[in-house]
């Protein structure tokens, strides 16, 4: 094990493996290359190979820049045929200049170094050669390595390109150049995909054609492809070659065929150069720009016949899947403001492009300028509305009405909503996003294409109607245009989970369930306001003592659902210490961050009854025992950990110890990242509840609900800006002082209660109820208008409280097997002065009812229930369905159906009141509707009305 003071070099043995998060690769392979970096090289040993390699002495300066500017990869085994290894000829590559890296990464690696290419590997090597953002220049042979070493000077790529063997194959030198230069041979293999934009490959090579360059070999652009009526046509061959920039010349420099090739220009001055192979049809590489404006007239479709003879612009030609995107003309909503572009993930504007330039800086015109200024400029009528497409959220292209590309804004310049003081256009251009005509361009765009529609009849945001227009969401384009109901608010991912409506509206079924879609608040707008929907929560400090909180930000009702959170940390009362810390090291390093700013709760555990692990011995203590951190510096394997790493380990515990939550779902305790902000209170504003509705799914793109998920459920109103609380207490509990309440969390939880009810002296008034020796009632202990000795009211309040507790502690509730001590109690305390409603009777007379009810004494089991339920009422304001339901129960046992049904009714409508949307709450609610059901069965054989 590891000694360092990384919780990530503590893992596991064998589950190291398990693919961490993104973040976690990056982070593990820039510690490598750093370390690759920091290894010396053995200059005597790698200096004498280098000098056998050139069999002579090398002058040391200059050969150590023989690769200087080369970043090589290493790919698989390069040592077949008795070469030298990857590992003797890294090292003298970095002796000579190079830097070598550990991963294919991009823009970074400029030679790839094997001895062959897997079919897989060819694929790629070739996509990349027609993409324009190849990541590597050249795929060469080790000899390149030890050759120019022997040469003393960098060799030409090309003898010893991996690529160029391919090309042979071909029949024609095609890839003289690695990058960015030949059409891709392989994807002519690539099953053809179906999509309305993208046009098969045949029609490519008829678009293609006849609109840059006549083809001479394949001249069959009369047949088809019409180009009379499309301006404007890209200037294919107008500019001369030597407006070739200077990176592009490099490259071209000693490929004869390259240079041979006709340039390609667009518009703008851009320099492209078709590549073409003697097997395939005649096709070129175009970057997605020069095709951008081009306008072709489509001919001889067979898939979609009825597109024959319109006009469209190309846009970006995706040679992996060898289709055209192509846009059709005409379908810009004139009346409408607003039209999709596409998302071109691959499409970035070229260097030294004036007119793009400004996309790139940090600072330039704001989009409101820039537009503002192309609207004075153009002049705009009513009649010509302007449209602003959405380039997948990074580019925004604005056109005017009749369809002229006005400007592009990217970046920081697009802003969720346009204002112009423009004379023609006081409008506001919120950018959301409308459907286009079936064939029109309909590709994915960013999520913020949400709003929401008014509902007059529930006025809780999360009751809003949510309209999905056109591309809301990547890889969901089945939910456009769909309407749904926002669901729980997810505290953690900062979503809203977008549920399907009453109306079933959306189509979408998974497993027969309707799926939910994880959105942020922000991709959420109110279309009456215009208005992003806000988070419903935060976390802030609550009061000192009590550390950070969760508060409303919004105002929120009784019974809503206000957040449901995903577990991410999971383990069994039996904590092993080896699979928490490995799960922590799996989880992506921002919640990490998050878990580590948690309250740790006492420097011991509470809760956790015992540490055991395959690899970290540390065992037990009995229940009454708290766990410290002795115990675990008993094991061996702990102690050899360094102080920080120990330390780590110990406050992971106590975070998890002190914020974990148990789940009916889950033997051991969970922890959510959000919930563990929620303070408690005596007086608690909200519940926990578990989720019943599971929905999983299979559908790509949308995610399964964690079967483990908990919502937050308020059961009072909370103000906006009221703090949000639960109780760490059972109900019953909640039902005793302040003192047994405060002593209660203090042995549990570690913590003095600074809630509102227990900083409220007069709060244990309504519990504490006496009646004095004069026949009087009193409220608390005070003074007694007749002059009678209180404190012996307490003192045998206090006595009556440990004989209970005494009583409780020897028999347990379950064991109770007789009501004698019980009643003896009762009597005794009632005896002594404590009034009927007096907490610590109302809650023997609780237990009594229950040992009743299990004895099918209903009458008694009735009259002594009664006692609880009018506390509650008296404290909390309201009576608890549990406690109306088990009332419900006894009074059908003792055969009063009427009263029974009233309490059943009673307990639903609690239920509902608590939670109307809660799932948990829908089966309890089923189970109380039966259970009047059956009594209204019963009422009528007995001869009742059924109503
Ligand atoms: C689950 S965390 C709640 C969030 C915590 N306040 C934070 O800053 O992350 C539980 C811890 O919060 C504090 N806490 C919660 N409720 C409290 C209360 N009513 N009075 C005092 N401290 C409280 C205690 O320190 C307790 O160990």
């Amino acid at each position: 094990m590891a000694a360092n003071g990384s919780l990530e070099s503590w893992r596991v043995p064998g589950q190291a493996t398990e693919a961490p998060a993104k973040r976690r690769r990056e982070s593990y392979w820039e510690e490598r290359q750093r370390k690759l970096e920091s290894q010396a090289v053995d200059g005597a040993l790698f200096g004498a190979l280098a000098s056998r390699l050139s069999a002579h002495d090398s002058d040391a300066a200059a050969s150590a820049s023989i690769f200087r500017s080369c970043c090589i990869y290493f790919d698989g085994r390069v040592d077949v045929g008795g070469g030298l290894s990857a590992y003797a000829l890294s090292k003298v590559a970095r002796l000579h200049g190079a830097q070598v890296s550990p991963m294919l990464a991009k823009r970074r690696v400029t030679h790839v170094v094997c001895t062959q290419l897997s079919g897989a590997k060819e694929r790629h090597a070739l996509h990349d050669a027609t993409s324009a953002f190849a990541c590597v220049q050249y795929i060469v042979h080790p000899n390149w390595i030890t050759e120019s070493i022997a040469a003393g000077l960098r060799l030409k790529e090309s003898q010893f390109s991996l690529m160029a063997g391919i090309s042979q194959t071909f029949g024609q030198s095609i890839f003289h150049c690695e990058k960015r230069k030949a059409p891709n041979a392989s994807a002519a293999q690539a099953p053809e995909a179906p999509g309305e934009k993208l046009l098969t490959r045949r029609v490519l090579a008829e678009i293609t054609a006849p609109l840059v360059v006549p083809d001479t070999q394949n001249s069959r652009e009369a047949e088809l492809v019409d180009l009379s009526d499309s301006p404007p046509k890209p200037a294919a061959q107008e500019v001369p070659a030597t407006a070739l920039d200077s990176s592009q010349e490099t490259e071209l420099d000693s490929d004869e065929e390259c240079q041979n090739s006709p340039p390609l220009v667009s518009e703008r001055g851009q320099k492209y150069r078709a590549f073409e192979t003697a097997s395939g049809p005649f096709q070129r590489t175009f970057f997605a720009e020069i095709a951008r404006m081009a306008a072709v007239v489509l001919r001889g479709l067979e898939s979609k016949p009825k597109l024959n003879g319109r006009e469209v612009n190309l846009v970006a030609f995706h040679p992996e899947r060898q289709r055209w995107e192509v846009e059709l003309k005409g379908e810009m909503p004139h009346q409408d403001l607003f039209k999709i572009d596409w998302s071109e993930d691959w499409w970035e504007p070229m260097e030294g492009d004036e007119k793009y330039s400004s996309l790139r800086k940090e600072k330039g015109p704001t989009f409101k300028e820039v537009l503002e200024q192309k609207l004075q400029k153009q002049r705009l009528t009513d009649t010509k509305s302007i449209l602003v497409a959405d380039c997948n959220g990074r580019r925004v292209a604005v056109f005017d009405g009749q369809g002229e590309l006005l400007t592009v804004l990217s970046g920081k310049h697009v802003p969720r909503k346009v204002e112009t003081d423009c004379e023609v256009c006081q409008r506001s251009f919120p950018l959301q996003f409308q459907k286009l005509a079936p064939e029109g361009r309909t590709l994915a765009v960013k999520p913020s294409c949400l709003r929401t529609k008014e509902d007059n009849e529930v006025e809780t945001l999360r009751r809003r109607k949510v309209e999905m227009t056109v591309g809301a969401i990547h890889k969901k384009p089945e939910l456009d245009g769909q309407v749904g109901l926002l669901g729980a608010f997810q505290g953690y991912a900062n979503c809203w989970e977008v549920m399907p409506d009453a109306k079933a509206l959306w189509d979408v079924k998974v497993d027969g369930s309707p799926a939910p879609v994880l959105l942020h608040s922000k991709e959420l707008s109110d279309e009456a306001s215009g208005k992003v929907l806000e988070d419903p929560v935060e976390v802030k400090c609550s009061r000192p003592e009590q550390g950070q909180g969760l508060f409303a930000k919004v105002a929120i009702r009784q019974g809503e659902i206000i957040l449901e959170d995903e577990p991410c940390l999971l383990a069994a009362f039996s904590l092993d210490v080896t699979k928490l810390i490995h799960q922590f090291n799996q989880l992506p390093v921002s919640k990490q961050d998050g878990l580590l700013q948690l309250s740790k709760g006492p420097d011991s555990l509470m809760s956790l009854r015992c540490l055991a692990s395959t690899s970290l011995q540390v065992h037990s203590r009995s229940d009454a025992q708290q766990v410290t951190k002795d115990a675990l510096l008993a094991s061996q394997e702990f102690r050899q950990l360094s102080q920080s790493l120990q330390d780590q380990i110990w406050n992971l515990m106590r975070i998890f110890d002190s914020n974990a939550l148990p789940h009916s779902r889950s033997e051991g305790k969970i922890l959510y990242p959000t919930l563990a902000r929620v303070n408690h209170s005596c007086r608690p504003k909200a519940t926990l509840g578990d989720p019943q509705q599971v929905v999983s799914s299979k559908t790509p793109g949308f995610e399964p609900i964690d079967p483990l998920r908990k919502a937050l459920i308020a059961i009072e109103d909370i103000e906006e800006g009221g703090e949000i609380t639960i109780s760490y207490l059972s109900d019953d509990d909640l039902l005793e002082p302040t003192q047994h309440r405060r002593v209660k969390l203090q042995s549990r939880y570690g913590f003095q209660c600074q809630c509102a009810r227990c900083l409220d002296e007069e709060s244990d008034k309504v519990l504490r109820v006496f009646r004095c020796s004069c026949g009087k009632e009193l409220q608390g202990v005070g003074p007694c208008a007749c002059g009678a000795d209180v404190s012996k009211l307490v003192e045998a309040e206090q006595m009556h409280v440990s004989s209970f507790a005494n009583l409780w502690k020897s028999l347990g509730h379950e064991k109770l097997s007789s009501p004698d001590g019980l009643v003896a109690i009762a009597e005794m305390a009632a005896e002594s002065n404590l009034a009927p409603q007096h907490w610590l009777l109302c809650k023997v007379r609780y237990v009594l009812s229950c040992f009743y009810e299990k004895n099918h004494r209903p009458a008694l089991a009735v009259e002594n229930l009664q006692g609880i339920l009018d506390l509650e009422e008296a404290v909390f304001g309201h009576q608890s369905q549990e406690k109306l339901e088990q009332r419900g129960d006894q009074l059908v046992q003792k055969g009063a159906l009427t009263q029974a049904f009233d309490c059943y009714a009673a307990a639903l409508k609690a239920l509902k009141q608590q939670s109307p949307n809660n799932p948990p709450g829908d089966a309890r609610c089923d189970l109380i509707r039966q259970k009047l059901r059956s009594v209204l069965d019963a009422k009528k054989d007995e001869g009742y009305p059924a109503n």
